[in-house]
């Protein structure tokens, strides 16, 4: 099996929040539910996520502000907007802007379903062929050939290895590597993110539990590190486990026990542990929020990934790559990279790495007007944050609305080319009272 997709769910009504929540769940995804613009901004900076699915209005700010923090981090993330009726208009900007989508409420939640699985596939199950075929594109540049040299060499120790790297470098993709060259290979893949895992599901998730251990325990469950048998274990962003959480790993990967929940047996890991985190673990050790001695456990054999914008030559093949998978998904002709979009993408930064990097190609692929691919199909996020200034703080409620007003006539006069009458009609006001308006914001015909 493959981690499960993190979808992250900005919305604060419960009932909506709730039932997205346990539909992505049992669709295979895992569930990161933020009930804040605040709580969103916060989590989405810490934790990467495939996919966000984002109301825009939000009791303490709205979703575009959110959608720009986190484009800004890691460029762009496929973001889906659920609006109301009146939000459709800023919806539709977003798009523009960089957003994947968006949904008026009420909607389908099969089609929000099957339109988030088109963006980010389900899982796919356990022991599926394909679970660990390693990336044909990883190993591109000196960089990352090395990392692959080094990881053939280590692939039969029984040792752990801690992968390190920014978000998108491709740590998982570096474990399928090594599992697939190692002679665990047709041993099973598991695959956890620690960054989803709630702390009192942890145990449970990881060393399964036994029947009637806890109240919904109608039956025994098998954990991931079982499940991992003579394969092996992938333990994705472990800077995210709580310390109390992390003694027990340590004693996992160092005495290799465990105990399902609620079971008196002991069990033993016969899987090779993998981790990775883009965290700087040794400033997490000096804060004290990881454990010194898991610390030293897993840095044995090290291996970082270097960010994309350390590798640029394997731009220009990636991005061609990604945009020719995407048109094939999409089932429509390959469009051109066009020079003006391959300078740009070679001067970009690439916070998000080669998952923004994929982000933006299939997103330009999907809506992509010519042949040829620009600047503005592969960075369509430039125009975010050149919105209008915002209100001054100490503006009156007064000020604020007829500033708003105003701007919204100038807009419509503008849409209906001057023509009084008409854009009358679209504000749902007399041409009186419109000629009204326009005098006393001096706004010329
Ligand atoms: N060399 C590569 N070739 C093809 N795809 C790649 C390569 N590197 C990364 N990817 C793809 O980029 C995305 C991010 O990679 P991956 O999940 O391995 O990164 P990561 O470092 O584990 O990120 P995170 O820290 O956010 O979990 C995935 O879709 C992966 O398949």
């Amino acid at each position: 099996m493959s981690t499960r997709p993190l979808i992250g769910i900005v919305e604060d009504d419960s009932i909506l929040g709730s039932s997205l929540e346990q539909r992505f769940l049992l669709e295979g995804y895992a569930v990161l539910w933020l009930r804040s613009a605040a709580e969103a901004e916060a989590a989405l900076a810490r934790t990467p996520v495939e996919l966000v699915l984002s109301d825009i209005r939000l009791p303490d700010g709205d979703g575009e502000t959110v959608m720009a923090a986190v484009f800004a981090r890691y460029g762009i993330v496929p973001t889906i907007f659920m609006t109301a009726f009146g939000g459709i208009e800023q919806a539709v900007r977003l798009v523009r802007m960089g957003a994947r989508d968006y949904l008026a409420k009420p909607f389908d939640l099969d089609a929000l379903v099957e339109r988030v699985a088109a963006i980010v596939p389900r899982t796919t199950p356990e022991g599926e062929a394909g679970g660990a075929r390693p990336a044909a594109t990883f190993g591109l540049s000196p960089g990352t050939e090395a990392v692959r040299r080094t990881l053939e060499r280590v692939a039969d120790l029984d040792l752990p290895v801690l992968l390190l790297g920014e978000t998108g470098t491709g740590k998982e993709v570096a474990a399928r590597f090594l599992h697939a060259a190692s002679a665990r290979a047709a041993k099973p893949f598991i695959a956890i993110n620690c960054g989803a895992l709630q702390a009192e599901l942890f145990d449970s998730a990881l060393f399964g539990h036994e029947k009637g251990a806890f109240t919904s325990a109608v039956a025994r469950h098998v954990g991931f590190v079982e499940q991992a048998g003579e394969g092996t274990l992938f333990l994705d962003e472990i800077g995210e486990v709580e310390p109390a959480l992390q003694v027990k790993l340590l004693r996992l990967i160092q005495e290799r026990e465990f105990q399902r929940l609620g079971g008196r047996e002991t069990l033993h890991c016969a899987a090779r542990i993998v981790l990775a985190t883009n965290r700087d673990l040794e400033a997490e050790v000096a804060a004290g929020r990881f454990r010194e001695d898991l610390y030293f456990r897993i840095n044995v054999l090290a291996c970082p990934l270097p960010p994309l914008r350390a590798r640029r030559e394997e731009i220009a093949p990636l991005l061609a790559h990604f945009v020719a998978a995407a048109a094939r998904r999409f089932g429509q002709a390959a469009p051109e990279l066009g020079p003006d979009a391959l300078e740009a993408a070679n001067a970009h930064d690439w916070p998000g790495n080669v998952r923004e990097l994929i982000n933006r190609a299939e997103r330009a692929v999907a809506l992509a007007e010519g042949p040829v691919l620009g600047v503005g199909d592969l960075f369509p996020d430039r125009a975010l944050g050149r919105r209008p200034a915002a209100p001054a703080e100490d503006a009156s409620l007064a000020s604020v609305r007829e500033g708003a007003e105003r701007a919204h006539i100038v807009e419509t006069l503008r849409q209906t080319g001057g023509a009084v009458q008409a854009a009358a009609e679209k504000l749902g006001i007399s041409r009186t009272t419109l000629w009204e308006k326009m005098r006393r914001y001096g706004i010329e015909p």
